[in-house]
């Protein structure tokens, strides 16, 4: 998964990657070259006094050493550009592919963990990218350079370098071994974290209100504790690590020099060429930890890619139709044919056999209890899910042969939940029609029976609104989103029990006001309140995902029991009505 990722999303960065790595090459040729020179200097200059010798390979050092210099700087560059603009391509990736998603697949995931997949996730790769660039390349360069150098001066201490590379590669496989899974918990955690957080803001006022900050903060204090457990479980085995390599790294030195030094005496081998071995063996081992170091971010980054692809990977269900029809004018007939709906991994059907027409001109109220599948039904019509069995048409067209915007632009769908964008009053208004004139607003507000607070903000349509729209009360939130519908002027409107959180009068003087703007188009209502649907032209009453009756208030009453039954509950039988 992680090669898929980084194969597809680097592909841009190919000509800056060869540079990287051509530039590590220079760059580590350049570190390998120089204790060469170091040797040459001890050897031939310092022991035969030869000032001008020194000089001469001195200047050469220099110059080698910034030749080094230079190309470790670009490649660094480079890599830094490289991994951050993959990291940026990636999120934008997998935002739009969230964009498309579904409710299905929303469901699936769930908010949390798609926040720590485009964030979290998308940092590891990020990172792996990087270090790789930066260290993994040059370390098989530095590595065998370095064996091959090492030799060059010296093919009797080989055995020292074996031993040396032996353990330490032992060593870091133990540790490694021992990370990996605990890498894997840490991302799990960190989704868990998210989950408990996003849950107890969603919800701190009910937290609040039922007095359940104790418990709360319990539960978060033991999904943190369990994180930094992990988190600390990561740190002893670093621990563990670092003086390990150390020793490793000083123990061979030393063996080097005790060993060198008898060779040295022996005649066998020069003191410059003993040197020169020291620093080849140090950056072989150097190099060694290197990339065992970024061996060890390998597999939380393929845990991390993993959880990328799996969602960059799935398609939304509500595709687009490969030929969708255009007609060059929709007036708005809804019709529900034999509409099954069943909740992906739900066992039941929420919605069996639905059919009725909603006319243009014409309102359709839904009524029926809680839970008997209302809003489900409402969220069919502009494909937020697709039917399971049966058939929605919008003007005799299935809507899965309608492109998504055409549909989209035509249906005003205010929903139950009414959600703002932050912003201002008018950025969420116009969210339906960008050109829309601060006029248009006015009138929208008007009929939403919003024109009064609204002119009652200091800054009007320019107030701030907050993320959620949590800085209005709720049935402000409701009236805006109506006022929002407005604004787009669809042809067919889905209130779905948008009018709960207002008082009776403010509901009948709205939908007074909805009247005129909405005699054209198809209006369909979801309600609790009887009385908000009284004078609906047709009434469809649900009960366990089914129609039980539809008609006019006055018919049903006669003809359907259970809504006879919600209409007496609301006192709405004879005289009251
Ligand atoms: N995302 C979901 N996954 C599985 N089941 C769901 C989901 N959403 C709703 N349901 C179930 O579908 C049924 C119908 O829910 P729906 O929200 O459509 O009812 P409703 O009539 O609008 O209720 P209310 O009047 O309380 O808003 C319920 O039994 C509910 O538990």
């Amino acid at each position: 998964m992680l090669i898929r990722l980084l194969r597809r999303h680097l592909r841009p960065y190919t000509g800056t990657v060869v540079l990287v790595l051509l530039l590590q090459l220079v760059a580590s040729i350049a570190s390998l070259w120089l204790p060469t020179l170091n040797a040459d200097i001890i050897d031939n200059g310092i022991a035969k006094g030869d000032t001008a010798y020194i000089w001469r390979i001195g200047g050469i050092m220099l110059a080698v050493s910034a030749v080094q210099v230079v190309s470790q700087v670009i490649a660094v560059r480079g890599a830094a550009r490289t991994s951050m603009g993959l990291g940026r391509d990636v999120r934008e990736r997998l935002f739009d592919t969230v964009l498309s998603f579904s409710s299905r697949e929303l469901g699936q995931f769930g908010a949390p963990t798609l926040i720590t997949r485009n964030t979290n996730d998308v940092q590891q790769v990020q990172t792996l990218t990087f270090m790789s660039l930066v260290m993994l390349a040059a370390a098989p360069i530095t590595g065998i350079g370095g064996v091959w150098m090492a030799m060059r001066q010296d093919v009797g201490l080989s055995w020292l370098i074996a031993v040396a590379v032996a353990v330490l590669l032992t060593g870091m496989a133990v540790v490694i071994a021992r990370m990996v899974p605990l890498f894997r918990a840490q991302q799990k955690k960190l989704d868990a974290i998210n989950r408990v957080m996003r849950e107890q803001i969603g919800g701190v006022r009910v937290v609040r209100a039922f007095t359940r900050e104790t418990e709360e903060k319990a539960r978060f204090r033991q999904t943190n504790t369990e994180l930094t457990d992990i988190g600390l479980r990561v740190g002893d085995l670093m621990a563990v690590m670092f003086p390990f390599v150390m020793l490793v790294m000083n123990v061979s030195s030393v063996g080097v020099i005790w060993f060198g030094a008898q060779r040295v005496e022996s005649g066998a081998m020069e003191v410059g060429a003993l040197t020169a071995y020291i620093s080849y063996l140090m950056q072989i081992l150097m190099s060694i930890m290197m990339a065992t170091m970024v061996a060890t971010m390998i597999p939380r980054a393929s845990v991390s890619a993993e959880r990328i692809v799996s969602v960059l990977d799935t398609g939304t269900s509500v595709t687009a139709a490969a030929h969708p029809q255009r007609p060059d004018r929709l007036v708005g007939e809804v019709d529900l044919r034999s509409v099954d709906f069943t909740y992906p991994g739900a066992e039941e059907a929420v919605l069996h056999d639905i059919s009725f027409s909603a006319r243009p001109g014409t309102t359709t109220a839904i009524v029926g209890g809680t839970g008997s599948g209302k809003t489900t039904l409402l969220r069919l019509v502009p494909r937020l899910a697709d039917v399971t069995g049966g058939q929605i048409l919008v003007d005799g067209i299935d809507v899965r042969e309608l492109s998504p915007q055409d549909l989209w632009s035509r249906v005003g769908l205010v929903p139950q939940r009414p959600y703002l964008f932050s912003g201002t009053v008018a950025t969420n208004l116009r969210f339906g029609d960008p050109d829309a004139s601060d006029e248009q607003l006015w009138e929208a507000l008007r009929v939403a029976q919003a024109e009064d607070f609204v002119s009652a903000f200091p800054e009007g349509l320019d107030h701030p609104v907050a993320q959620g729209g949590t800085n209005v009360s709720g049935g402000q939130r409701q009236r805006l989103c109506i006022a929002r519908a407005l604004v787009a002027r669809p042809t067919i409107y889905l209130f779905d029990d948008s009018f709960s959180a207002l008082d009776l009068a403010t509901d009948a003087r709205l939908r007074a006001a909805l009247r005129p703007r909405t005699q054209e188009a198809t209006v369909v209502v979801v309600a609790q309140r009887i009385s908000t649907i009284i004078d609906a032209e047709q009434i469809v009453v649900l009960d366990a995902g089914r129609v039980v009756g539809v008609g006019t208030h006055d018919e049903l009453l006669a003809t359907c029991p259970t809504y006879e039954e919600i209409a007496r509950s609301q006192e709405l039988t004879g005289a009251a009505a």
